[in-house]
């Protein structure tokens, strides 16, 4: 193949997609076949060389945030700034407030035009006060920002022992307190609040990862479908450790018409944050906001689905399989577990950058794992519960996102 020619395609496609609309599912696939092909062009020593530098723009973006930089240009009814124009509204001097839009710049946040003015990209919407990289920057600012660059020197001093304990671990030695992370957030309500909008925005943001297109929910819940004729039962429904509700919301605006009882069940500081929406009953479905402990036995008894999202990964077995029990025990026969998480390969495989890093946030935050569809196996078969289904995401999925199905084992 002539690789010039090749070269000149890719640059005219990059003229057409610029130039015309595209929806997240052509991005995706489009993002897929460039990350393929960079990871092959790109040599590790180049990749790793970048990364050192990678701090430096997120810096940047952080100063931003504290200037208000994406506050005032979010909030202005313009579309296009001049330099002095954006100094004279934000803190901070023009020499100091040129130098980080110079790096906003470079991270394509801004893009200057003809004129020398300044064009806001749509993500500042994303970076102003309740935006979802706001959040999210703000999170790992104030804790992964601060563990990372301590971690190599904890794991020498603990001879390189993969982290285990909940309790005990890189977050408690490194940030120098007892308690666990989601205590600890407790009393530190802008990272809690940073936390729920994190988690509200990554369920809800990334299409291919939503679990109610992994798992066949249209087939399954048909049966308690308002629209089918057929609502002859009611759904029970109980999302443990459902954060403010966001995937009950995912799964009631993609199936409007289900009939039943939705329980969101949370830590009490968490449940209080509860999507709004989600608190009036309509005639057919009300939603049951709970305070509860995973670790205490299960109030809801014999429902038909137990949900546990984005839960095990944050901890370690020994942890996992009490709060697997406690779901256990409230099941019987009809009833089905879904878990939704991050499910790596058995072995050694490709992975994606973000599988490995957030591997690596679970132990640093929690002692705890990304774990494989083995390990899962292995866990539920440990306190009685049978993995019936690994459900994948039907477009091969940008990350790793499964639902897995168990069910009591007979
Ligand atoms: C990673 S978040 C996942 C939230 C949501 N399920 C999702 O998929 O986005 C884990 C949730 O577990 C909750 N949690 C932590 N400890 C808990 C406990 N002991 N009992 C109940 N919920 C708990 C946290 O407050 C948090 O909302």
């Amino acid at each position: 193949m002539d690789l010039s020619k090749l070269a000149a395609s890719i640059r005219e496609a990059t003229t057409i997609v610029s130039s015309q609309p595209i929806d997240i599912q052509q991005r995706e696939e489009l993002s897929r076949a460039c990350e393929s092909l960079s990871a092959i062009l790109e040599q590790p020593r180049s990749r790793l060389e970048k990364a050192t530098h990678a701090m430096t723009p997120v810096v940047a973006v952080r100063v931003a945030i504290d200037m208000n930089i994406f506050n005032f240009v979010h909030g202005s009814s313009k579309d296009e700034f001049e330099g002095w124009e954006i100094a004279s509204q934000v803190d901070g001097d023009s020499l100091l407030v040129s130098r980080i839009l110079r790096s906003l710049t470079a991270s394509g946040i801004f893009s200057v035009t003809s004129l020398g003015t300044y064009k806001p990209d749509a993500v500042v919407k994303d970076l102003a006060s309740g935006g979802y990289l706001e959040s999210r920057i703000l999170m790992n600012f104030d804790v992964h920002f601060q563990i990372y660059p301590k971690l190599p020197h904890y794991l020498k001093q603990t001879k390189y022992a993969s982290p285990s304990n909940a309790y005990a671990g890189p977050f408690q030695s490194i940030m120098g307190t007892n308690k666990h992370y989601f205590d600890w957030m407790e009393s530190h309500p802008a990272q809690l609040d940073a936390f729920n909008r994190t988690m509200q925005a990554g369920a809800m943001r990334d299409n291919s990862a939503r679990w109610t297109q992994i798992f066949p929910i249209a087939e399954r819940l048909e049966i308690f479908e308002i629209s089918t004729g057929r609502a002859k039962k009611e759904l029970q429904f109980v999302d443990v450790g459902g954060g403010i509700g966001h995937e009950i919301k995912i799964l009631l605006d993609s199936f409007p018409f289900l009939r039943g009882n939705f329980v969101l069940q949370d830590v009490s500081s968490v449940i209080q944050a509860m999507l709004p929406d989600l608190a009036r009953p309509t005639d057919i479905r009300s939603v049951q906001a709970m305070g509860y402990n995973f670790f205490e036995p299960q109030p809801v008894v014999g429902a038909h689905i137990y949900f546990l999202g984005r839960v095990l990964h944050d901890w370690p077995d020994t942890q996992a399989r009490i709060i697997l029990q406690q779901v256990r025990d409230a099941m019987d026969e009809d009833s089905v577990l879904l878990i939704h998480d991050r499910v790596l390969p058995d072995f050694a495989s490709n992975v994606h950058p973000t599988d490995s890093i957030m591997d690596l946030n679970m132990m640093i935050l929690f002692s705890s794992l990304e774990r494989t569809e083995k390990q899962f196996r292995t866990l539920l078969s440990s306190v009685g519960l049978e993995l019936v289904n690994v459900w994948r995401s039907p477009t091969g999925g940008f990350h790793r996102q499964a639902v897995l199905e168990a069910i009591r084992r007979r």
